[in-house]
């Protein structure tokens, strides 16, 4: 039997305890067998934003995980010339990976714009899609019936917030994995 495989992707800029705690919320949830830590190259619909490198994003992905062996980087979409669309990820997963099931986590702040993805009819039939609660955005409704729910404590966090906490000097202490914490002063990232 294969296994069941979680993916998150993210621009992972920087990767922060939310995304450590919905990757293991949906592992337990849905038994999966690993969350793979996918980061975006060129994301989507973040194109035209100001960002770190993407080794920068990718080096503090790996700092992030690297105390939790079920999780795992996966750098798959870096050579990728071009959009890093999931739909093409996921196309090389499975005929990579031919045995296993994948999952795709996102927050439910995700799944209201999920019919903007590429391909995401074809996407659709080859992931199921696991949405997490995220402040402001409910899991009940309006998503589709195929999607399964996880209910996970409602962190108010996100990326953007943790760049401003950093420009405006505010301490990130537990609000990122201290070894990110760490990364990002000593490489002086987000105008620290
Ligand atoms: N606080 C949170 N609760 C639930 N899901 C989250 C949370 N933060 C991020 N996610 C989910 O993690 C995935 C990757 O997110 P991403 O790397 O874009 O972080 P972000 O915090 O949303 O970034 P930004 O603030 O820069 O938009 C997305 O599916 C997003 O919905
Ligand atoms: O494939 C798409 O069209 C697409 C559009 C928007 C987002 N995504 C994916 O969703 C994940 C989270 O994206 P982001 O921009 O919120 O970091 C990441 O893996 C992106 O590649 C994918």
């Amino acid at each position: 039997m294969g296994r069941k495989i979680g993916i998150l992707g993210g621009t992972f800029d920087p990767p922060h305890l939310a995304h450590l705690m919905i990757a293991q919320e949906a592992m337990d949830a849905c038994t999966l067998n690993e969350v793979w830590f996918i980061p975006t190259s060129i994301p989507p619909h973040k194109q035209n934003e100001d960002m770190a490198s993407v080794n920068d994003r990718v080096e503090m992905t790996r700092l992030a995980i690297s105390n939790r062996s079920s999780f795992r980087l996966c750098t798959i979409e870096l050579d990728r010339k071009g959009p890093s669309y999931t739909l093409d990820t996921i196309n090389i997963l499975k005929r990579a990976y031919a045995n296993d099931e994948f999952y795709f986590i996102i927050g439910s702040d995700m799944a209201v714009s999920l019919h903007t993805w590429n391909g995401i009819e074809e996407l659709k039939k080859l992931v199921t899609f696991i949405v997490t609660t995220r402040p402001d955005y409910g899991v009940d409704s309006p998503f589709e019936e195929a999607f399964i729910k996880v209910h996970v404590p409602e962190m108010e966090l996100s990326s953007s917030d943790i760049r401003e906490r950093v420009k405006n000097n505010e301490s990130i202490r537990y609000l990122v994995p201290e070894v990110v914490r760490t990364y990002v002063e000593e490489n002086r990232l987000y105008g620290s």
